[in-house]
Parts: C-alpha cells; sequence; structure tokens
C-alpha cells in the first residue's frame, strides 16, 4: 500500500487540517501518517485558540517516520511559525522527501490567522522552492505574489509570477472569485483549467484541505499531476454536494469511499 504524510494543524471539529486529510487519505486508497504543527480549538463557527507545537516535537515526528517507513507522498497545511516553517523544510530536504503538495494556508473561513503573517517570506523561501505543486487560494496567491486577482486571465498571470519562487507547478483555486469555481493548474509551460459549477451550500468547511491531500494520496499512488488534480476534483465535488449539515458554522465536507467509486478511478486496483 503507498503511504502518505500530511504536515498539519489538527482541527477538533474534524472538518479541516490533519483530519480531513486522513478521511481522504482513507478514501482514495493510501495509507495516512500524521505530523501535527499545532492544535487548534475549533468548530463549525470558528476557531477559539490555536497552541503551536514545539519545533523539537515536530522535528521527532518528522524523524520518527522518515527513519522508519518509506514515504510516498506528503502534503503541507497549516505551519503557523517561521521555526515550524525552518525545521519542516531542513527535514523534508534531508529525506529528499517525494510529491511534496503545498497547501499555503493563511487565513480560516472564519478569519483568523493560521499562519503568522510575518511567516509568509519564509514560507516562500523555504518552501515553495520544494513544491511539487502549491495549491494557493485566490487570497493566499496575492498575499504570495502581491498581485491582484479578479478573473481567470489574472490567475494566470499570478500563476506566472509564483512559477518563478521555485516550485514545480501551481493549482490556483478559483472558489472565491465571483464566478462559477475554477481552478487553474500552470506546470510552467502550460495551463489546463478545471471547471466546476458552484454547489449552493453553506458547508464547505476543509475543502482547500481535502482537495490538496486528494491530490498527494493521487500522486502516490502514481498518477500525473493533471490526473491527480481531476480525481481530487472530483473527490472534493462530490464531498461538498454530500456535505453535512453538522453544527450552526460552515458544516464540513463529507468523505466516503462511495464518491472515490463513482468517479471511477482505481476500483480495481485496491485489495
Ligand atoms: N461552493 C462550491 N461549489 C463547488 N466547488 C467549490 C465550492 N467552493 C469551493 N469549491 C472548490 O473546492 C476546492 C477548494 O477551494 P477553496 O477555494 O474553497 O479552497 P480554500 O479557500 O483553500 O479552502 P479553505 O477555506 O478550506 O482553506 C476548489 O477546487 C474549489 O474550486
Ligand atoms: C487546522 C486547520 N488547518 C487548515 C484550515 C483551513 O481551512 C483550518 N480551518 N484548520
Amino acid at each position: 500500500m503507498k503511504t502518505s504524510l500530511t504536515i498539519a494543524g489538527s482541527d477538533s471539529s474534524g472538518g479541516a487540517g490533519i483530519q480531513a486529510d486522513l478521511k481522504t487519505f482513507s478514501a482514495l486508497g493510501t495509507y495516512g501518517m500524521s505530523v501535527i504543527t499545532a492544535v487548534t480549538a475549533q468548530n463549525t463557527r470558528g476557531v477559539l485558540s490555536v497552541q503551536d507545537i514545539s519545533p523539537n516535537i515536530i522535528e521527532d515526528q518528522l524523524d520518527a517516520i522518515f527513519t522508519d517507513i518509506k514515504v510516498d507522498s506528503v502534503k503541507i497545511g497549516m505551519l503557523s511559525t517561521v521555526e515550524t516553517i525552518k525545521v519542516v523544510a531542513k527535514k523534508l530536504k534531508e529525506y529528499n522527501a517525494p510529491y511534496i503538495v503545498l497547501d499555503p494556508v493563511m487565513i480560516s473561513k472564519s478569519g483568523y490567522d493560521l499562519l503568522h503573517p510575518e511567516a509568509v517570506e519564509a514560507l516562500k523561501e523555504e518552501l515553495l522552492p520544494l513544491a511539487s505543486v502549491v495549491t494557493p487560494n485566490v487570497p493566499e496567491a496575492c498575499k504570495l505574489t502581491g498581485a491582484e486577482i479578479k478573473t481567470i486571465e489574472e490567475m494566470e498571470d499570478a500563476a506566472r509570477l509564483l512559477i518563478k519562487e521555485g516550485p514545480s507547478a501551481i493549482l490556483m483555486k478559483g472558489g472565491h472569485l465571483e464566478e462559477e469555481p475554477t481552478d487553474v493548474l500552470f506546470n510552467g509551460e502550460m495551463f489546463t483549467h478545471f471547471y466546476g459549477k458552484r454547489i449552493q451550500t453553506k458547508n464547505t468547511h476543509g475543502t482547500g484541505c481535502t482537495l490538496s491531500a486528494a491530490i498527494s494520496a493521487g500522486l502516490a499512488r502514481g498518477l500525473a499531476l493533471e490526473d491527480a488534480v481531476k480525481q481530487a476534483k472530483e473527490y472534493i465535488t462530490g464531498a461538498i454536494k454530500n456535505s453535512l449539515n453538522i453544527g450552526s458554522g460552515h458544516g464540513p465536507t463529507h468523505h466516503f469511499y462511495d464518491l472515490y467509486e463513482k468517479a471511477g478511478v482505481y476500483k480495481e486496483e485496491r485489495v
């Protein structure tokens, strides 16, 4: 069985972060492992508080995994501090980690800073060059590039700027634009657009986490990047369509094997 590692924050309500990633890995047929970078007290309404995990413990978690188990793909989510970013970058380089999907998580849907604003530069310098693909939403892409983005053409312009920072590819998510949610993939040479229809629901907690974890699982299973993104987009669309009306705020997306079987991917392969 292929393995996927998530390096991210814990969400007590189970909809985003580590919990969303592990559910996604299971549904998409990889064995999930986790390095927890922060513990958030969070629910569907928002984030109450955050405790960052000390860099030593983050380093030990990474050593524990990489010295014992073969890692087939990595997904990076919430990192919160400069120290966390530095230790994660150091260890991923040391172990020559494969297929790194970097979700540059900055602000929660409810407006809480999950990455300290002064750590954006460290994220750019230390982690963008290691990423196989980086998956910013539009506000994150604006912070990373300084660009203003209101249209799909401006998403493409920003992707051209961002690729200069060193990632192998960019998947810019269009969920925050007014129009239908189109995601734009740029591999440095060509653009591919992934079109979606907006699903009318308030239950979108954890969509970004789920998408990046699904891409990481696909890469671990040997899919080419475009196919991994296509499968991930199918998966997140199903997970939003079937999202759960749990809690009084933004409910979570739903994860189950059916979504994956309906997408017609890997069915015969799973043993
Ligand atoms: N209402 C919706 N209907 C259909 N697809 C959506 C909807 N909202 C988001 N998406 C899709 O879900 C994926 C995640 O995008 P989104 O822009 O929500 O990420 P995000 O802002 O990083 O999420 P998060 O708030 O969890 O960090 C993208 O593929 C996007 O196009
Ligand atoms: C722990 C965690 N990671 C990422 C997000 C982004 O949605 C969140 N709300 N919580």
